[in-house]
């Protein structure tokens, strides 16, 4: 089965900095990957590369058995909506409506007219004069439409409000589940967008930290919490992501899986132990490990 991505060995340098350093990376299809990481990860990058808009430096990068890059037949299988997408002067949404099919060959006008109603985008007023959310519910609505074979959706929430987000969420699902396709979606709103989700990828600083089913994420670290003391002593010798203190308490992410001994360590010391949530995974995965971070004047980890 051909991978709908396959990226191998990737690097992309800017000047003298490495946007992204010798990443691999399968997704296979018919999944909705969540491509999570902090500000300058590298999430636009791959998403850019993969959009056949930029070039590797070293390495390849496939979309459904293809390189990307000027190649009409892959750019066909494709869409990508960036949160900065510029329209034309005295463009309204019908225009965009209306020229949008051409460049996408599985254009859906039900959905999108469905798409128009639910995040209420005005027709009459011109693009150029949208708000944030607006523009985000227009690349949304140009995404979604398109039934592309593989959707690249970066920030697609910006300035987008809680009702709206919630109904693209539901449509997302209802069109995905209905006409399968591959969404990589990134997002810094991960709590709630991870349900979405059935691969993760997390990236920092051009590297790769994980790349997984979504229901495989709890077994990459674990969170102990209770008395400094007891943390500190359970702790010991265990590779530490990140590190949180509040006066006597603290709390430590802890790579890999906690075993029986550990948990029933922590239970005669009064501790916690409990499976990392995504979001604490994506933190402890960005934090230059182990983390010292300050909560009150004098007290760090
Ligand atoms: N054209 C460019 N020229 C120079 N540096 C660039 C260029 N594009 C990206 N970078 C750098 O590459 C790194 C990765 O940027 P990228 O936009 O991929 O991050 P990101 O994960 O999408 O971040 P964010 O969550 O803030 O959108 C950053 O350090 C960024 O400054």
């Amino acid at each position: 089965m051909t991978n709908a991505i396959d990226i191998r060995s990737m690097s992309r340098t800017f000047g003298h900095s490495k946007a992204l350093d010798d990443i691999t990376l399968t997704v296979p299809p018919g999944a909705i990957c969540g491509l999570l990481g902090r500000n300058g990860a590298g999430k636009t990058t791959i998403m850019s590369i993969l959009a056949g808009q930029d070039r590797p430096s070293s390495g390849t990068a496939e979309v459904f058995g293809q390189n990307p890059f000027e190649n009409e037949a892959a750019l066909s299988k494709i869409s990508f909506v960036r949160d900065n997408q510029r329209y034309p002067d005295g463009y309204r949404l019908h225009h965009v409506l209306r020229i949008a099919p051409e460049f996408a060959p599985n254009w859906n006008a039900g959905i999108a007219a469905e798409l128009v109603e639910g995040l209420r985008i005005p027709d009459r007023t011109p693009i150029k004069k949208f708000s944030r959310g607006q523009l985000s519910a227009v690349a949304i609505v140009l995404a979604l439409a398109s039934r592309a074979p593989l959707t690249l959706l970066d920030e697609p929430y910006l300035g987008l409000d809680v009702t709206a987000r919630a109904f693209f969420h539901n449509m997302l699902l209802r069109d995905y589940t209905e006409h399968p396709r591959t969404v990589i979606l990134s997002t810094h709103l991960i709590e709630e967008s991870e349900a979405l989700f059935d691969r993760v990828v997390i990236v920092d600083r051009g590297r790769v930290r994980a790349d997984c089913d979504s229901d495989e994420t709890s077994s990459l670290a674990f969170t102990l919490s209770g008395t400094a003391d007891a943390v500190e002593r359970l702790s010991e010798g265990r590779a530490l992501l990140l590190s949180h203190t509040v006066g006597n308490l603290k709390s430590v992410t802890v790579s890999g899986t906690a075993d029986d001994d550990l948990r029933t360590q922590a239970r005669t010391l009064g501790a916690t132990v409990s499976p990392a949530t995504l979001q604490e995974l994506v933190a402890a995965f960005g934090a230059d490990a182990p983390q010292a971070i300050r909560t009150r004047k004098g007290a760090h980890a």
